[in-house]
């Protein structure tokens, strides 16, 4: 676990702070997105934890370890760095680069082999086509990824993600985070994620953190703070769309009416969503299909009966609660 107690930092030169007094846990396995406007400190917030930026006050430890006592260089390498200019070393191969960690650890040269062909792989990248190009010979999209495989090298147990997608087309873009959420299921890192896109904050965030000129506006999950935004600040961030996102952000399952028997059950009518889908799917197909009800599934399982009545019931309580 990630903690940071009070942790403030004014540079040298400004009179307001560029992070303010802020108190967070990142709980390990949780991706935890840093979300504000430009300028509001994401990224300095995000270099004090591997201490390329060292705070004026406040204490951040990892494990219940402060970081203040240990090494930076032995520090930097449990965290893996993802940034949005990649950072490449243009006169080293794919490989070479993917290699850079494993060696100052002194890996044996079979095993980094091993390690930088399973990462390339991991990343949908060809190892025999694409670890003995140059960086200069990839497309954006590419780099990024061998930027992430680079930052999982040594299998750090925490990634720290600079608007890591920030550079490429936004249909890479969303390959991109669809690929993160994929590989974040099995190898449950502890991460760090920056972004000013607050669909990517929510599509990708357990928890998220909204920022503003330094300080702390707002954290929680995606759900909690689009169904309770602080003020308007977070509000507007939220966008006009929140409704919509609302209906992404909900289970199926939590506004079905569960099938009291067998018999009811048995009856369930054709039209299907799963229970973990998102409201917004079960519409989507509930307008396709013209009609008001859809049977929620559980695998093959028919578990409940999800009302057009409801959703509608549900939207109109969230837009009550609004601002
Ligand atoms: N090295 C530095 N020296 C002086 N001021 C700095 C330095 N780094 C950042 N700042 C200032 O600190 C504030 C926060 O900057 P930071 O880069 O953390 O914001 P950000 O939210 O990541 O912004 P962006 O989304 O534009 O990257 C800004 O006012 C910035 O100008």
């Amino acid at each position: 676990m990630i903690q940071l107690e009070q942790v403030s930092k004014t540079f040298r030169g400004s009179r307001q702070p560029a992070v303010d007094r802020i108190t967070l846990r990142v709980k390990q396995g949780d991706i935890c997105v840093l979300v504000g406007p430009s300028g509001c400190g994401k990224t300095t917030l995000l270099r004090m934890i591997n201490r390329l930026v060292e705070p004026d006050d406040g204490m951040i430890t990892v494990d219940g370890r402060s970081i203040a006592q240990m090494d930076p260089p032995t520090l930097r390498r449990t965290i893996g760095y993802v940034i949005q200019q990649v950072g490449l070393l243009p006169h080293r191969t794919i490989a070479q680069n993917i290699a850079l960690v494993p060696e100052l650890l002194k890996w044996p040269r079979e095993k980094t082999a091993r390690r930088v062909a399973a990462l390339l792989e991991m990343m949908d990248l060809d190892p025999g086509e694409v670890g003995h190009k140059y960086p200069h010979q990839l497309s954006g999209g590419q780099a990024q990824r061998v930027g992430v495989a680079r930052a999982l090298a040594a299998d750090p147990p925490i990634m720290l993600m600079d608007e890591p997608f920030a550079a490429v087309d936004p249909i890479v873009r969303v390959r991109l985070q669809d690929q993160l959420l994929r590989l974040q299921q099995t190898m449950q890192k502890t991460i760090c994620f920056v972004t000013h896109d607050i669909n990517e904050a929510i599509k990708l965030g357990d928890h998220l953190v909204v920022l503003k000129a330094g300080r702390m506006v707002q954290s929680g999950t995606p759900l909690d703070i689009l169904t309770q935004p602080e003020n308007d600040f977070v509000l507007r961030l939220l966008g006009d769309d929140r409704g919509v996102k609302i209906l992404d952000q909900t289970r199926a399952e939590t506004l079905m009416d569960p099938f009291a028997d067998a018999a009811a059950q048995a009856a369930a009518n054709g039209h299907r969503v799963q229970a973990i889908d998102p409201v917004k799917i079960a519409l989507e197909r509930m307008m396709l299909m013209n009609t008001d009800e859809i049977t929620v599934c559980e695998g093959a399982r028919p578990v409940g009966l999800l009302r057009w009545n409801a959703i509608k019931a549900h939207v109109h309580r969230i837009s009550g609660g609004a601002s």
